[in-house]
């Protein structure tokens, strides 16, 4: 694939401008087709060898029409094929139709398919055109394969799997591998397309990355490439000081721990110097369990005022453990303008005050990263999280564009959202990431990046995908200790 176009991310609607500007550009839509079905046929060939029989399955618009090109190749090679359409095949137009009729198999309605051990199904019934949920024929033929258990290859899309959303319409194919042109769409990411999609394979048909370029937008997979300008070695002359303060505020005694993670994590994330401030009763516990990170009494909005007369102290993590209420609300509004990681309990604090906070943010010009999960997001933005017709994606921008702030949402698809836009989708996280006391740890890796003097939204999407790493390295019994002690390096 084209370097340019390596982490892009598209939608359908992107997609199909992308068609237009290509067809218009003098690229014969047919010869995209042609390529689009043998690289499926090559897939099925290079994936399933023993296969007794392909099943290609096509449906009424493009999609389908890859799918007669894919049966017509199976077939030139040698292997058994089997076609089934949806609907009436001599009703497909434009390059569909084309492809039929180069095709030479016969064709049968797809309500009399019998899955048989022995088959994979190629999966051409809808792509990116899926416009509303499977008609029930198709979702009977899901349940179908389903139950029997027949390895499934999709062309573009499991057939059911909004392009957009990465939402099931009605029902969908689980597929073991699809092969999507050009670039991933948002639904091959988010869940549960993801999960659905399988193994994801982007062949390049061969439309110019510039025409792809020029429609796509500021949407990408995440990975090191979208950090790796503020990544750089440590230069030799550095010092602590250099690598950035970070400060996490403690909560009372009785929950002290968050915090302390939070703190531990981000020396091991890269800041110089970690201070936890803690309120007069809780110094005594967090002395009793501290080594390497500083301990300040911080316990009234004047501390903090105090301290903030130390511009080297760069960075703030405020919320693991911290309790919900006015002092929480008080302390983020007087950090807005600095680097300042809003977690747990200092999102919750500004539920029924949240106007308050974001034109504070907005006034104050900080680098402010909120950490929602799912709950914490419907109860700081309910709107945005109760318009069923948004992508996670749509959701986090809109987020994001209200709070002024970059938005990380949580969950097994994290997407990093900055309020112009620009978005992330974090697709290496293992589910036992899901542990007591991960937020923390990601929290304080932000925090730890902020210190370093990353921007907001650099800073979080490197954080969550070394996130991610550190449970792939932590492994399945994956516990918040030892997630920290599995960071991996800045690359
Ligand atoms: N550049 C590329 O990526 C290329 C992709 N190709 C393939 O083309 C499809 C997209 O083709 P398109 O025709 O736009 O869409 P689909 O084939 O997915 O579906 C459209 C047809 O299906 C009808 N439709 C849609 N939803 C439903 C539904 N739920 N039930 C019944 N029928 C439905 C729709 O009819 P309308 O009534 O809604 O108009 C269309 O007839 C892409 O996925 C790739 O596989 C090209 O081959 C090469 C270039
Ligand atoms: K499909």
């Amino acid at each position: 694939m084209h370097d340019a176009l390596q982490d892009m991310l598209v939608t359908p609607n992107e997609m199909a401008a992308i068609d237009k500007d290509a067809a218009d550009s003098g690229i014969d839509s047919f010869s995209l087709m042609r390529s689009a079905g043998m690289a499926v046929s090559a897939a099925a060939l290079r994936l399933f060898p023993t296969a007794s029989r392909f099943v290609v399955l096509c449906g009424p618009g493009n999609n389908g029409g890859d799918g007669y090109i894919a049966a017509e190749a199976l077939a030139e090679s040698g292997a058994q094929v089997a076609l089934f359409s949806l609907g009436d095949p001599s009703k497909l137009r434009g390059d569909g139709a084309k492809a039929r009729s180069a095709c030479r198999l016969a064709v049968v309605d797809i309500g009399t398919y019998e899955p048989k051990s022995g088959d994979v199904v190629v999966d051409a019934l809808f792509g990116a055109g899926l416009a509303r949920d499977l008609p029930n024929s198709a979702q009977d033929v899901v349940r179908r394969v389903d139950a029997s258990r027949i390895p499934v290859l999709a062309v573009d899309l499991p057939s059911g799997i909004d392009g957009r959303t990465g939402e099931v319409r009605g029902a969908s194919f689980t597929a073991a591998h699809t092969v999507t042109f050009i670039a991933p769409k948002s639904g091959h990411v988010l869940m549960p397309g993801r999960a659905l999609s399988g193994a994801l394979e982007v062949f390049d048909i061969g439309i110019p990355a510039r025409l792809v370029a020029a429609r796509a937008s500021d949407l990408r997979i995440n990975g090191p490439a979208i950090w790796k300008q503020y990544a750089g070695g440590l230069e030799a002359g550095t010092h602590k000081y250099k690598r950035g303060h970070l400060a996490v505020l403690s909560g009372g005694p009785a929950s002290t721990g968050a915090a302390r993670l939070s703190a531990a994590v981000g020396l091991v994330g890269g800041a110089g110097l970690v201070t936890l401030g803690s309120p007069p009763e809780a110094m005594a516990v967090n002395a009793s369990h501290l080594t390497a990170i500083m301990l300040k009494e911080i316990g009234s909005a004047a501390d903090l005022g105090e301290w903030l007369q130390d511009k080297r102290v760069i960075a703030f993590v405020l919320g693991p453990g911290f309790g919900v209420g006015k002092k929480a609300r008080d302390f983020a509004l007087m950090l807005c303008d600095r680097a300042l990681v809003l977690d747990a309990d200092g999102m919750s604090s500004f539920q029924q005050a949240r106007e308050e906070l974001f034109e504070k943010i907005a006034a104050s010009g900080g680098q402010v990263v909120m950490t929602p999960h799912e709950g914490e997001f419907a109860r700081l933005f309910p709107e945005v999280a109760a318009d069923a017709s948004l992508s996670k994606i749509e959701k986090a921008q809109a987020a994001a564009s209200l709070s002024h702030a970059v938005i990380v949402y949580k969950g097994p698809d994290t997407v990093v959202a900055a309020p112009s836009g620009r978005a992330v989708v974090n697709v290496n996280a293992p589910p036992w990431l899901a542990t007591a006391g991960s937020g923390d740890v990601l929290a304080g890796i932000i925090g730890a990046h902020l210190a370093q003097g990353f921007p907001a939204f650099e800073a979080a999407a490197a954080a969550v995908w070394r996130h991610g790493e550190a449970g792939n390295r932590a492994g399945r019994s994956a516990t918040a200790e030892t997630l920290a002690q599995s960071i991996p390096p800045l690359t």
